[in-house]
């Protein structure tokens, strides 16, 4: 993964409003079209009306006219990693394929690659099932 992605994902995570989890989150796609759309969690004082940083950058990518996940990197402050959660997965997913990798960060780089096959296994999705 070049830099460019993490430094994107480092970068939109500081905009993060988490005031109630304290738990800021970046992601950063690189999509078919050489582009980095990134984007930060989002929270609401009613707590399940936030959202979470993927369909931030996944928004930016689809209003810019971009359909397709090349690669994706995910980035926490305070875990050591932050695995997308399942909703996530699922809509990392629909913009995805199967060997699509997803870069799982710490504030040093990437820690874990993994695919996104084996982020959500049997996903009901058809390039991802087959
Ligand atoms: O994949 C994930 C998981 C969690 N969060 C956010 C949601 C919430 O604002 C905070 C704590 O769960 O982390 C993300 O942005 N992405
Ligand atoms: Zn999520």
């Amino acid at each position: 993964m070049s830099h460019d992605l993490f430094e994107a994902a480092r970068a939109a995570m500081a905009h993060a409003y988490a005031p109630y989890s304290k738990f800021p989150v970046g992601a950063a796609i690189r999509a078919e079209d050489g582009r980095i759309y990134a984007g930060a969690n989002i929270e609401n004082i009613s707590f399940p009306q936030g959202w979470c940083a993927e369909p931030t950058a996944i928004s930016h990518m689809i209003m810019a006219g971009a359909t397709k996940i090349v690669e994706m990197a995910v980035i926490a402050e305070k875990l050591p990693l932050c695995p997308p959660c399942g909703g996530c997965r699922q809509k990392i997913a629909e913009f995805a394929s199967a060997k699509t990798q997803i870069y799982l960060c710490d504030e040093t780089g990437v820690k874990k690659t993994m695919t996104m096959e084996e982020l959500l296994p049997h996903g009901f999705a058809t390039d991802v099932i087959g």
